[in-house]
């Protein structure tokens, strides 16, 4: 159900508007998360931007040790259990602008998520998006981490419709999997948004790649929203928000400080790209196809 009443609007197609991505610090007390995330976006809302991003675990230091202190139970009829969604719907609502709420560890019972969620421009909680895929890694004397020892993975792909367009979601190493992002591009995405916390080993070779493969594959945008870097903790972020192009462009990046970075979208340009190179005509359906199980996609 699309949402009514922004200034964004015009024939989804011909949609053109601001985008904002808020890399910022991360620090072990959650109140000053949450105080330090709101005057990022209110900054971001202050620009312009009518679609703003926060990053992957922007309430709590990324630590398997600390997901379960700063977890938050999530209930959209009544937010009063989880004050860093009680601010996204704050700010979304008084600024009117849609918030890609970064991820917060959620409690679900007995479980914990990483969870993402989207905020339309009336406040609204429009959708909750759990990490899919969890970082499990072991590179010997690099990087060895195991997400799964406390979190547990969503089986959901997210795409949401909101006063902004249709958005898929995707959480950090979620980036990786080149299959949810063909899921929301068939399903009518605009912009696919990750908000991530990439390591500082893997983010020099991947991140950006991963970024513009994504982007060119589907022909649309990707953005991408990191914490800034912190050397003191123990998995610090690579940083490096992006916002990429249908053309696999680089539209706007920055480096690991805390930043806000504003970029430009036009859907009409996703069209002009796909008239260019026909992909989607040229691709072999006869031959191949991507099958998806059942109740795997919650569209909103
Ligand atoms: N938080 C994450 O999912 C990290 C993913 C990552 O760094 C990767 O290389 O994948």
């Amino acid at each position: 159900m699309a949402e009514h009443g922004s200034s964004a609007c015009s024939h989804p197609s011909e949609r053109k508007y601001k985008i904002a991505l808020c890399q910022l610090f991360v620090s072990k007390n959650k109140l000053e998360n949450i105080r330090h995330a709101r005057e990022l976006l209110e900054a971001a809302a202050d620009g312009g931007a009518k679609l703003i991003l926060l990053p992957e675990m922007w309430n709590c230091p990324y630590s398997n040790e600390l997901f379960s202190l700063f977890a938050e139970e999530i209930d959209a009829d009544d937010l009063s259990g989880s004050p860093s969604c009680g601010m996204l719907a704050e700010v979304s609502r008084s600024r009117k602008v849609t918030l890609v709420g970064g991820s917060i560890p959620e409690r679900f019972g007995s479980h914990l998520y990483s969870t993402c969620c989207v905020f339309g421009s009336n406040g609204k909680l429009r959708a909750r998006h759990r990490k899919v895929h969890l970082f499990d890694v072991d590179i010997p004397g690099q990087l060895t981490f195991k997400e799964s020892a406390t979190l547990t993975a969503g089986d959901e792909l997210t795409i949401v419709d909101t006063d902004v367009g249709l958005l898929g979601i995707g959480i950090c190493h979620d980036i990786r999997f080149p299959e949810l992002a063909i899921l929301c591009a068939e399903r009518g995405a605009d912009v696919i948004c990750y908000l991530a916390a990439f390591e500082m080993n893997t983010g020099p070779l991947f991140w950006e790649v991963l970024q513009k493969a994504r982007a060119l594959d589907n022909q649309l945008y990707v953005a991408t929203c990191s914490p800034a870097r912190d050397l003191t903790i123990n998995h610090a972020a690579w940083g490096h928000s992006t916002v990429v192009g249908p053309f696999g462009e680089i539209l706007a990046t920055t480096g690991h400080e805390e930043a806000v970075v504003f970029a430009d979208i036009d859907y009409a340009y996703i069209r002009e790209v796909r008239l260019r190179l026909q992909l989607e005509k040229q691709k072999r359906k006869d031959m191949y196809q991507l099958v998806c199980v059942s109740n795997c996609i919650r569209h909103i």
